[in-house]
C-alpha cells in the first residue's frame, strides 16, 4: 500500500490529474495491482505534425476509448519479475519507441487552435505516449478463462486515457507482469483519431518491429522500417475527396450536439464519462468454431424462403422485399455471429426481466474500399460509418428471431453494396435517437473478424486472449477471430449476473438445437 502511494505522489505522475491519480489507486488497490512506474515513452526524432479531425473522426470526439487487453504467456525464464522488468519490458519499450516514430499522432493530442474551426491530431516533439508498468497477483489462469467473471476484473488492467477541456491524449498503455506466467498490454485510444483498423495496424506495426529487431537498440541511430502493408498513410486529402460523395454533415451536426450535451462547450475535448457497468455485472467471452457457424449458416439458409421480414416503414425502400427475399448462395460469419449473438442476448434479458422487450443492433462498416474512390486500406483515421438494422424491435425475441436478424443483417449490407456505403446514412442518427426514446435497447459492436488480432506476436507467440474492455461502457458486443480454429468467432459480452447465465444456455445450447 504504502508502495504505490509513494509512486502516486511521485513526480513521474505529474501527467495524470490528482482525481484521476486517486480513482486509479483505489481500483488498483482493490484488485492487487501493483504499480511499479510510470513512464513516457516517445518517438526518436519525430517532427512536429498536425493532422485535422475529418468529419468521419469529429463523430467520435467526445466518444469513451476503445480499450483492448492482449495477454500472452511467456516461460518462466522470461515471467520472473527481475528477467520481465529488465529484459522484456525495455525490449517493448524501445520498440514501441520506433514505432511510435512511425505513428507519431499516437504520442501526440488532440488539440483545438482558436484559430481552426476543428480540432487537430498533432505530435509536438516533447510529446509522448503513458506507460504505466504493472504487476498482478492474480490467477493468471483464471483471466485467461472465458467463463464470466467480475466485470471489473479486467478494468485494472488497462489504463486511464487523460482528457481535459482543452486537450485528450491520443493513446495510453499498461504493461502489467503475471509474476512467473506471462504479460497484459493495456491499450486504451481516443476514437475521434483512429478507427479499429487503425488502432489495430499500429500493433501489428508494434509487434512487428519488437520481434524482429533485437538488433535496434535505444541508442542506435536509425529507425527500423515496417513492411509497407504495415506503414500507416496519413494524406487525409483522400478521404475529403472520397466522402464529398456521400457527406451528412447534419448527421455529424445532430450527433455531436448529442454526444457534448446540450449546454456544455462546445469547443470541450474532454471525453464524456460513458461510466462501465461493473456493480452485478460479469463479462465472458463465448467462443464459435468454424463448424458451429457453418451449422447456422445452413440453418438460416434452410429457413430463407419460410421466414419473412418485414422491414419498418420508413425505412423499407421500393425494392427491399425483393431484394431480401433472394435467397444469398453465401451468408458471412459476420451475419451469422452477430444475428445469433445479438437474439441470445434479447432472449436472455427477457428472460429475467419480462419488461425488456425491444432490441436493435447497429454496426459500423469500414468504408476505406467502399468509397466511390476507395482509400488505402493502412488509410490512419476513422474511416467507418454506422447502420442499424431495419428489424422491428420485437423480431429479436421471436422464435425465429435468428433467421430473422440475420437476414435483416444481411439485406443491410447488401443495401450498402447495390446502393453505396452511405445509404440510408442521414436517418441513421435520427432513428436512433427515436428508438432510444422508446427504450428499445440497441447493441453495438466493437472489433472485427477480420483485424487479425491473434496475429500479433511481439516474440513470445501469438496472444493467449484478446479482450475489447470497453464492452462494458454500453450495450456492446466485441468480435475478433477465433484464435484457435480457422473460420471460427470469438464473441466478448458483460452483462448483469443472471442475464449472463441464461446468455450462456442459450448461446451454447442453442448450437446443439436442430
Ligand atoms: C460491413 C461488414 C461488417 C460486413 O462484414 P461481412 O463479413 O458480412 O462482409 P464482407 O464483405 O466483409 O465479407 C464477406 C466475405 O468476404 C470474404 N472476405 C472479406 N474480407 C476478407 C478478408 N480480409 N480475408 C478473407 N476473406 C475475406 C469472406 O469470405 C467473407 O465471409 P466470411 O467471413 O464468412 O468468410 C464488414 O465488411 C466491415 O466493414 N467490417 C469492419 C467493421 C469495422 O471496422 N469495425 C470496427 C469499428 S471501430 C471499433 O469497433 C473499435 C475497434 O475495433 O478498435
Amino acid at each position: 500500500m504504502q508502495f504505490q502511494l509513494a509512486i502516486y505522489t511521485s513526480p513521474l505522475f505529474l501527467p495524470i490529474s490528482k482525481e484521476t491519480q486517486v480513482l486509479y489507486f483505489l481500483h488498483m488497490a482493490s484488485h492487487n495491482i501493483k504499480i511499479h512506474q510510470q513512464c513516457m515513452v516517445a518517438p526518436p526524432s519525430a517532427p512536429q505534425t498536425s493532422l485535422p479531425l475529418l468529419s468521419f473522426d469529429l463523430f467520435w470526439l467526445r466518444f469513451h476509448p476503445v480499450e483492448r487487453i492482449f495477454f500472452y504467456s511467456l516461460p518462466i525464464t522470461q515471467s520472473n519479475p527481475s528477467i520481465f522488468f529488465t529484459q522484456v519490458v525495455p525490449k517493448l519499450k524501445t520498440s514501441l519507441s520506433h514505432t511510435l516514430q512511425h505513428f507519431p499522432p499516437l504520442a501526440g493530442n488532440v488539440l483545438w487552435p482558436n484559430s481552426s474551426s476543428k480540432p487537430v491530431v498533432q505530435y509536438t516533439p516533447g510529446d509522448a505516449v503513458s506507460v504505466v508498468l504493472a504487476e498482478s497477483e492474480a490467477d493468471f489462469d483464471h483471466v485467461l478463462d472465458n467463463a464470466p467473471k467480475e466485470a471489473s476484473e479486467s478494468r485494472c488492467l488497462v489504463p486511464h486515457l487523460e482528457s481535459f477541456d482543452s486537450r485528450a491524449s491520443v493513446m495510453a498503455l499498461q504493461i502489467t507482469l503475471f509474476p512467473n506466467r506471462g504479460f497484459a498490454i493495456g491499450i486504451s485510444t481516443h476514437h475521434a483519431v483512429l478507427d479499429g483498423k487503425s488502432s489495430t495496424l499500429f500493433i501489428k506495426a508494434w509487434a512487428s518491429l519488437c520481434k524482429t529487431n533485437d538488433d535496434h537498440s535505444e541508442s542506435s541511430s536509425s529507425t527500423p522500417s515496417l513492411a509497407p502493408e504495415l506503414e500507416p498513410f496519413f494524406d487525409r486529402t483522400v478521404i475529403e475527396t472520397a466522402r464529398k460523395s456521400g457527406s451528412s454533415s447534419s448527421d455529424d451536426k445532430l450527433l455531436s450536439k448529442l454526444l457534448s450535451g446540450e449546454d456544455s462547450d462546445p469547443r470541450c475535448l474532454k471525453l464524456l464519462p460513458f461510466p462501465p457497468r461493473l456493480e452485478d455485472h460479469v463479462r465472458g467471452s463465448f467462443v464459435l468454431t468454424g463448424a458451429d457457424v457453418d451449422k447456422l449458416r445452413n440453418r438460416v439458409l434452410s429457413k430463407w424462403d419460410s421466414v419473412h421480414i418485414v422491414e419498418e416503414e420508413s425505412n423499407s425502400n421500393s425494392n427491399s422485399n425483393s431484394r431480401v427475399s433472394s435467397k444469398p448462395t453465401k451468408l458471412s460469419t459476420f451475419v451469422l455471429t452477430c444475428a445469433y449473438a445479438t437474439v441470445s442476448i434479447a432472449k436472455a434479458w427477457y428472460g429475467v426481466e419480462k419488461e425488456k422487450n425491444k432490441f436493435s443492433f447497429g454496426f459500423t462498416v469500414d468504408c476505406r474500399a467502399r468509397l466511390e474512390t476507395p482509400i488505402p486500406e493502412n488509410y490512419f483515421g476513422n474511416c467507418v460509418w454506422g447502420h442499424l438494422v431495419d428489424a422491428k424491435p420485437s423480431e429479436f425475441l421471436e422464435e425465429d428471431g435468428f433467421v430473422i436478424i440475420a437476414k435483416s443483417i444481411h439485406s443491410k449490407i447488401k443495401q450498402m453494396l447495390d446502393e453505396g456505403v452511405f445509404h440510408g446514412a442521414d436517418t441513421a442518427v435520427p432513428r436512433y435517437v427515436i428508438l432510444a426514446k422508446e427504450g428499445v435497447e440497441i447493441i453495438g459492436i466493437a472489433g472485427s473478424n477480420r483485424f487479425g488480432v491473434y496475429e500479433n506476436d511481439f516474440g513470445w507467440g501469438k496472444p493467449s486472449k484478446v479482450e475489447i474492455a470497453s464492452i462494458d461502457r454500453a450495450l456492446t458486443i466485441a468480435l475478433a477471430e477465433n484464435r484457435d480454429d480457422k473460420g471460427g468467432v470469438e464473441v466478448g459480452v458483460v452483462l448483469k449476473k443472471p442475464v449472463m447465465k441464461l446468455f450462456g444456455t442459450l448461446f451454447y445450447g442453442g448450437l446443439s438445437d436442430e
